[in-house]
């Protein structure tokens, strides 16, 4: 696939200004019913990115940091508070899982104002020719509800689905391979072109411990972060080993006590945090690794969390990094390639941009890259439709039932945001 610039610079140097704000209240006010727009937000702090002052459309994380790395050059930013984590020019992306077998293409766009937030601070960052105002750009249109979502199936069916687990299973138990994660799809369409905002919006409001991002189409709450870069400190926050409440009122610290004591979702969660440790090893002086997981409690699943931490030199940018880790086991497998393989063989699902690296870098190299999980994307040429994605990781001991329920399990958020009953995926009682 040929990288493409849809937008740039030229050769004159591009102006990017930084002020610091008043608390401009919630971010995600401010995101325009049309145009280019993009969200990174978390417990009410990250950004959100207006217009578009640049655009790279490619197929590997590689291209996307030598074109950033071009563009920064280009840059000559002024800043009320140079070195303050976050602030300034950014790029924001989201990228496909697998891009040799997906049709999609990944993204990086650089927004025209970006405003944010990080615990007290508050700016603004404008790019371009128009400096002559640094007013804040009004708030958006109200955010409109989706037009009778109704659900109109993925790209199998769910007996389907859970024979190919099947499948899997049997691999594993030949020792072919040792965990593989598998997704399932679930198509949405309602009367009229969807409004992200208002997915966004809910998403925010009842998942606020998640990273909620908006990019080119893809929205949704992801809990896991790929790694953070800030200054010399990398951290990643590795997922995998779910439980998630089967009846209303389910004890949630038995349930917890289930999940740290389970040895196949112990399992599960050891390959994923090899993968990120072995992949980041090479880029960090210093690293560690907590011995054992913690739970990690969300509204619809309990997880399996570790927390790496290392100490990476300035040369290991942000999307460097990413590049590295991605795909973990969290989201693949283990080993890589084979898994990759397998993935691609009976998953019969082009992945697109789900499970793949979205977030943000900014000129230092410094950035947030979550996993695009626990949302979905809305093509152009189908603006009345959203496909959701989710999977679940695959050992030896798996059940494909129990795995089906996991997949739906994770499906609930988005369900709920579109306004259906996430037990039947028709419309909820208002
Ligand atoms: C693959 C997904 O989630 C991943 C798989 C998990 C698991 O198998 O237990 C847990 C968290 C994520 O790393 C998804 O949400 O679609």
């Amino acid at each position: 696939m040929l990288a493409k610039v849809i937008l740039d610079f030229g050769s004159a140097r591009m102006r990017a200004t930084t002020v610091a704000i008043d608390d401009p209240g919630p971010l995600e006010r401010f995101l325009p019913d049309s145009g280019p727009s993009t969200a990174f937000i978390r417990k009410g702090e990250g950004f959100v990115g207006l217009g578009e002052a640049a655009r790279f459309e490619t197929d590997t994380l590689e291209a996307a940091d030598v074109w950033w790395d071009e563009i920064s050059e280009q840059i000559d930013h002024d800043s009320e508070m140079p070195g303050e984590f976050g602030t300034g020019p950014i790029a924001v992306g989201s990228f496909t899982f697998d891009p040799d077998r997906s049709e999609e293409r990944s993204v990086l766009t650089v927004p025209q104002t970006v405003i944010g937030r990080r615990g007290d601070v508050f700016w603004m960052t404008k790019l371009g020719s128009d400096h002559n105002s640094m007013d804040l750009p009004s708030r958006g249109a109200a955010a409109l509800a989706p037009v009778n979502p109704v659900a109109v199936g993925g790209a199998m069916g769910e007996d389907v689905w859970t024979r190919i687990v099947g499948e899997v299973v049997s691999l594993i138990r030949n020792d072919e391979v040792s965990k593989v994660v598998l997704a399932r799809d679930l198509r949405i369409r309602a009367d009229e072109p969807l409004d992200l905002r208002w997915i966004l919006d809910r998403l925010i409001r009842d998942y606020p411990m998640t990273w909620t991002y908006l990019v080119d189409g893809m929205a949704g709450a992801t809990p896991e972060l790929l790694l953070r870069r800030q200054g010399g400190l990398v951290t990643s926050r590795v997922l995998a080993g779910t439980v998630w409440r089967e009846a209303e009122g389910a004890d949630p610290l038995q349930l917890a006590a289930e999940l740290a004591r389970s040895q196949k979702d112990i399992s599960e969660h050891e390959f994923a945090v090899a993968s990120v440790a072995d992949a980041l090893a090479p880029y960090c002086q210093a690293m560690n690794v907590p011995d054992a997981p913690s739970v990690l409690k969300l509204p619809n699943v309990m997880h399996l969390a570790t927390d790496i931490t290392g100490v990476v030199g300035p040369e290991s940018g942000a999307l460097t990094l990413a590049a590295a880790l991605h795909p973990s086991a969290a989201v693949c497998g283990t080993p890589t390639h084979l898994a990759l393989d397998i993935i691609s063989e009976l998953e019969s699902l082009d992945r697109g941009r789900y499970a793949g690296p979205v977030g943000w870098t900014d000129m230092d190299g410094d950035g947030e890259w979550a996993i695009a999980l626990r949302g979905g994307q809305v093509r152009p040429h189908h603006p009345q439709e959203i496909q959701l994605f989710a999977g679940a990781g695959v050992v030896a001991d798996s059940d494909p039932e129990v795995e089906l329920a996991e997949t739906g399990a994770k499906l609930v958020p988005m369900l709920q945001a579109l306004g259906l009953d996430p037990a039947t995926a028709t419309p909820a009682p208002r």
